[in-house]
């Protein structure tokens, strides 16, 4: 259903638009390039805009990676807060911040343009309700033996492990030994824990692990992660979702109040995003926080696609 109201068109005003039509999409599989056999961990995401059958969304969007698709990408929701008003998606909008809400896979994340003498800035936007989904999980790790992980969601499912306990530094250690560990906690959750998320079983899958300095207990310093998701895809960012669902994980575990605003740097970029619990709610039985996350960032380029009517595999294929 959230790809039925396809396609979705750029207005006639969209100055920088390269092109007047998005594409009619009903199945589309990404495989990207697997950089992990040459050691470069380059991450690029794609978001595939997709009209929303949500009254309230201004947009709707798929994200996809180099296994396939996400729930949620908060590095590019701050993008497309960006690219919307910059491509003219928003058609009046409005100094010193614009509001766009955003259709995403998750659920309606509503994000605030930066928006002053005609250029876009930072961006915030407040998810979905972030939970706390089990801590003190422990897992059989092979090769590194028993391991406790907490798990949290943000958007997209998480497991969360300080580097220290495989003597691993987010901030300096060899990116394939971060990813190694962190794929094989990925790994040992995915077999050995029974996920579950109260709004739909499609949301109920681990998508990464989170790698952090241990760094939890509230301080004005930033706190570093490594986020390893898809197919051992790095982060370069901090991870949207991921501040979102570590700031819920703080939230539960009482290392940090509400409004209390906490740094998040990326281990393997520098790059930073600030993040907050602005508000308790609730998401089926688990006690839930709103969060909002803050930071800059870029859009790569623009693709347009079209379906050919007398191409006989117009709506895709799948090799088995
Ligand atoms: O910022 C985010 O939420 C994302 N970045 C890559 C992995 C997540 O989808």
């Amino acid at each position: 259903s959230f790809l039925a109201s396809l396609p979705l068109t750029l207005p006639p005003s969209a100055a920088q638009a390269p092109t007047s039509k998005w594409p009619l999409v009903r199945k589309c599989a990404f495989y990207g390039p697997k950089m992990y056999e040459d050691q470069k961990y380059v991450n690029y995401l794609i978001a595939l805009l997709v009209r929303s059958e949500l009254a309230e969304a201004d947009l709707g969007v798929l994200f996809m990676h180099n296994e396939g698709y996400s729930t949620m990408c908060g590095h590019a929701v701050i993008a497309l807060g960006r690219f919307a008003v910059d491509y003219g998606l928003i058609k009046a909008p409005t100094s010193p911040e614009t509001q766009i809400n955003i259709h995403c896979p998750c659920g309606l994340v509503k994000a605030f343009t930066q928006y002053s003498n005609g250029k876009t800035g930072a961006v915030r936007f407040h998810s979905v309700p972030a939970f706390a989904f089990a801590t003190d999980v422990s897992v059989s790790v092979p090769g590194y033996g028993s391991i406790t992980v907490d798990i949290s969601y943000g958007g997209a499912l998480y497991a969360f492990v300080s580097s220290e306990k495989f003597g691993l530094d987010v901030n300096k250690s060899k990116t394939r030994d971060l990813v190694d560990a962190a794929t094989a906690v990925s790994d040992a959750v995915k077999s050995q824990v029974k996920l579950y998320h109260p709004v739909s079983e499609d949301l109920a899958f681990l998508y990464g692990t989170i790698l952090t300095d241990g760094k939890d207990a509230f301080s004005e310093e930033p706190t570093a992660n490594v986020c390893v998701f898809a197919d051992a895809q790095v982060d370069r960012s901090p991870t949207g979702s991921g501040v979102t669902a570590r700031i819920a994980l703080q939230y539960h575990k009482g290392l940090i109040g509400l409004n209390q605003t906490r740094s998040f740097k990326s281990g393997a970029t520098g790059s930073v995003f600030t993040g907050k619990a602005i508000e308790e709610t609730t998401c089926g039985d688990f006690r839930a926080v709103v969060v909002e996350v803050r930071g800059h960032a870029h859009y790569s380029g623009v693709a347009s696609f079209t379906q050919e009517s007398d191409d006989p595999l117009r709506g895709g294929f799948l090799l088995r």
